[in-house]
């Protein structure tokens, strides 16, 4: 049996009077890259947010690493990258990313390397010592998303990592998240491209504050029996395609 990373058991969060998530349940599993999709407003930050114990659950629980969120200990064991960039503007590249990696217990010995790997994984290698008030959309997101990936956490959780990233640059990154699945580490990410969906090795559909479908992308396209997880998405919506 898999080692499971995430539990999202029967999870539910209000926001006054709003019912944002009714009953989520969903796994992940060690080595597993797991895909939330779902349109706009539909609580993908949410579920986020309350796995990492960053806003407080109305019912149900969410268990990381087997342990109830939240848990400070736990974070360092994980790589976070939020919708909005959290960086400073008044620094470079490299030194947000030494920042962050001082943040995460870095050893001064391996910062120059993983800082180097980081950076080259999204391209900005050539940038690195530039401002970052002077970086684009783009950019910020690139180095957000390096700033994930240091120090190798066991779990990546990836909220929208690729919007405002090029085609070419997309594939590099989800060529080195497929590594870092097959190290055997984990990966949550949301994602609006359906064709990030299609590289994931499960996908949950989150609507109406449930997940209304959860499985490997080619099992929920035989379910719904369309070719491509946009027409799943489309069709578990009521759009006609
Ligand atoms: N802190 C908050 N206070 C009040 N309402 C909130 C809060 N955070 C989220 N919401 C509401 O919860 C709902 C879901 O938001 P959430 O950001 O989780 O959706 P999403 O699926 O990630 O959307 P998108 O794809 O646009 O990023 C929205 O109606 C939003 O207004």
């Amino acid at each position: 049996m898999a080692n499971t990373v995430i539990e999202l058991d029967h999870l539910a969060k209000e926001f006054g009077d709003e019912t944002v998530l009714k009953d989520i349940n969903m796994t992940l599993n060690q080595g597993e890259i797991i895909g939330l999709i779902g349109p706009s407003g539909a609580g993908k930050s949410t579920v986020i947010k309350v796995t990492l114990g960053m806003e407080v659950a109305s019912g149900g629980s969410a268990k990381v690493f087997d342990t109830v969120m939240p848990n400070r200990e736990l974070l360092g064991r994980i790589g976070y990258m939020a919708q909005t960039d959290a960086l400073y503007d008044a620094l470079s590249g490299r030194e947000n990313l030494k920042f962050y990696g001082v943040m995460k217990g870095i050893a001064k010995q391996d910062m120059a390397k993983e800082v180097e790997h980081a950076a080259k994984v999204v391209d900005l290698t050539g940038d690195l010592d530039k401002r970052v008030a002077g970086y684009s959309g783009g950019m910020k997101r690139r180095l957000s998303l390096a700033i994930a990936l240091l120090g190798g956490p066991e779990l990546l959780i990836l909220d929208e990592p690729t919007v405002g990233i090029d085609p070419a640059l997309r594939r590099q990154i989800w060529k080195e998240l497929g590594r870092i699945r097959d190290e055997g580490r984990s990966i949550l990410i949301t994602t609006h491209v359906m064709d990030e969906a299609e590289l994931c090795d499960r996908v949950a559909l989150l609507l109406g504050g449930k997940v209304m479908a959860f499985d490997k992308p080619a099992s929920l396209e035989t379910q719904y029996q369309v070719g491509t997880v946009e027409d799943v998405f489309l069709k578990a919506e009521g759009v006609e395609s």
